[in-house]
């Protein structure tokens, strides 16, 4: 069997002298090129699973395998963006981005090639027109697209989102959503995405991990979303796959794992 590209192997997480872990033996293969969204209720471990495979925190039990390497320690191969843009206040938007190259991708380029590269990076989230700004000076949205152009800036192996679009409305949001396929079908780039919106898990996944309610939690059920891509939202708002695929989430959260208070 072909090796899996990043293989996520019965990881568990426990902090401190807590009992029950939050994550309990969680396994999950991803092909290489895969956008893979992981949704679930709040505090089940979503975070926790992003982490670990950032390298950001130890599994207690378990591991994680990219191209057949284990993940010990964060690395620009596992470019990872937050909810809360991470900008510099002091820094433009291109020295930002610049800081990022001139760590990895940039050490063997020139300073030409590096502004290049910096320049690049902005124009592949529209933001080159902005790059002189200050974070101070741009909205959160844009913010948003500076540090995806600063994570993809490295080239990474993986992209890892963190509920990057949480913060926006919803415009906003539709609008980077959009962008990020653009930039997925254009990079190929493997991305890891946590998500709580379903409509957002649909649109832009290859399959969809659902994690059952922590602590003790692991993925509950994967969903294979097999609508073909370029994707239109306005064309898929009403195509009945997408429509049975998004029921089917709800179905998983609302339903057989309903939080008690909702239940
Ligand atoms: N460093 C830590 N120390 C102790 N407990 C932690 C730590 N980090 C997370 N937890 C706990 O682990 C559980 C899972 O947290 P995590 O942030 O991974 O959940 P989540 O699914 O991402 O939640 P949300 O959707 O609300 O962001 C929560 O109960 C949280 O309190």
């Amino acid at each position: 069997m072909e090796r899996p590209f990043l293989e996520i192997s019965r990881v568990s997480v426990s902090f401190g002298a807590a009992a029950v872990p939050v994550l309990n033996g969680v396994d999950l293969k991803v092909r290489q090129g895969e956008y893979v969204a992981v949704i679930g209720h709040s505090g089940c471990g979503k975070s926790t699973l992003l982490n670990v495979v950032a390298g950001l925190l130890p599994a207690t039990l378990g591991g994680v395998l990219l191209e057949g390497h284990e993940v010990r320690d964060p690395g620009p191969d596992r470019a990872v963006v937050f909810q809360n843009h991470s900008l510099l206040p002091w820094l433009t938007c291109a020295e930002n981005v610049r800081l990022a190259v001139d760590r990895t991708v940039g050490r063997g380029m020139s300073r030409a090639e590096r502004a290049e590269w910096t320049r690049e990076n902005l124009a592949l989230v529209r933001m080159e027109a902005h790059a002189d700004k200050r974070p101070h000076e741009i909205s959160g949205g844009m913010k948003q697209r500076v540090g995806i152009a600063r994570a993809l800036a490295m080239r990474p192996k993986v992209l890892l989102l963190d509920e990057p679009f949480g913060a926006l409305d919803a415009l906003t949001r539709a609008h980077l959503q959009d962008q990020v396929m653009a930039i997925h079908a254009r990079l190929g780039t493997t991305v890891m995405m946590i998500t709580h919106d379903v409509d957002e898990a649909v649109l832009l996944s290859d399959r969809i991990v659902m994690m059952t309610n922590g602590p003790n939690a692991t993925i509950g059920e994967i969903l294979d979303i097999d609508l073909p891509r370029p994707r239109d939202r306005l064309a898929l708002a009403s195509d009945p796959r997408f429509l049975a695929a998004r029921e089917s989430v709800l179905r998983f959260l609302h339903e057989r794992h309903a939080l008690p208070a909702a239940a």
